[in-house]
């Protein structure tokens, strides 16, 4: 056995001792989270391959408690990747649409390039915008950009062409840094950016005469700024709901604010 040989065994040896087999042995965070996925029921079911992500179920259980998808036509889907709340509200829609005989949403892959939709007709378009790619969503136009930009957001009203918003949905997160602060200012950030859109399109249109339309959803992380964003909000809708989806993780401080029936106001 060559001298070089016998340092690289001693040196791997070595290495093993101190931080353990790198490519088989997990720390104890990987192995707990390990754990935690193999009995998560809605990993076992995002394995069925029903929704491409595991985030849909949480659209699906708060539609579950407040029927927010019930009147939708319009749908704008804010930090969408990978596209599991899209497919989660095309679907809804579709059987709600479906169960009143009424026009459904196309099985048309070119409807993920233009947003085509006949104004006379009750016809549904969702837009989903994330700042990373959304691979193709039958009836989902997509859009790949920050919506913090004003052009991604100029992109997206360009696309609406004058069309009234009905829902606004809004899962956008960034990376957690770990600094409880930056993540909430961050998410501060993103729940204004969501909700001044929301606004914006919400009062081109009148949304009193029907009370369940104008509605936005908002993820955020629990902190005191964001209760403060939450009372500033609450008079300009019918209802305001802090919710906690089952399929949300319980040590995540991720909640969702309901925002249902946009009264207006300043
Ligand atoms: C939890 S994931 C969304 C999961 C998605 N709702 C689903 O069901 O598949 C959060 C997303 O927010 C996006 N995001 C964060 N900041 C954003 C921004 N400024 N503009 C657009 N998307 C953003 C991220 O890229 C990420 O894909």
């Amino acid at each position: 056995m060559s001298i070089q040989f016998q340092g690289a065994i001693r040196r791997c040896f070595l290495q093993t001792r101190t931080v353990g087999f790198p490519r088989f042995a997990s720390s104890t965070s990987s192995k707990l989270w390990l754990k935690r996925q193999s009995k998560d029921p809605f990993v076992k079911l995002r394995a069925q391959d029903v929704y491409r992500s595991r985030s849909a179920y949480k659209l699906l259980e708060i539609d579950d408690k407040y029927r927010v998808l019930r009147q939708a036509r319009t749908i704008v889907d804010l930090g969408a990747a990978p596209g599991g709340w899209s497919e989660a509200a095309a679907r809804r829609t579709r059987q709600y649409m479906g169960r009143r005989n009424q026009p459904v949403i196309e099985d048309d892959e070119s409807l993920d390039s233009t947003l085509r939709y006949d104004r006379s007709t009750s016809r549904i378009a969702i837009v989903a915008v994330d700042l990373l790619p959304i691979a193709s969503i039958p009836g989902v136009h997509t859009i790949q950009g920050d919506f913090l930009s004003p052009q991604t957001q100029a992109q997206v009203t360009s696309v609406l062409d004058g069309r009234p918003v009905d829902v606004v949905l809004s899962d956008m997160c960034e990376n957690m840094s770990g600094n409880r602060d930056r993540d909430s200012e961050s998410s501060l950030q993103l729940c204004l950016a969501a909700f001044s859109f929301a606004k914006t399109h919400f009062e081109q249109t009148n949304r009193l005469r029907d009370p369940r339309r104008g509605v936005l959803i908002m993820k955020y992380f629990a902190h005191p700024d964001l209760d403060e964003f939450h009372k500033g909000i609450k008079p300009m809708f019918r209802r305001l709901e802090v919710f906690k989806p089952k399929s949300s993780r319980s040590d995540s401080s991720e909640v969702y604010l309901v925002c249902i029936g946009w009264k207006g106001g300043a």
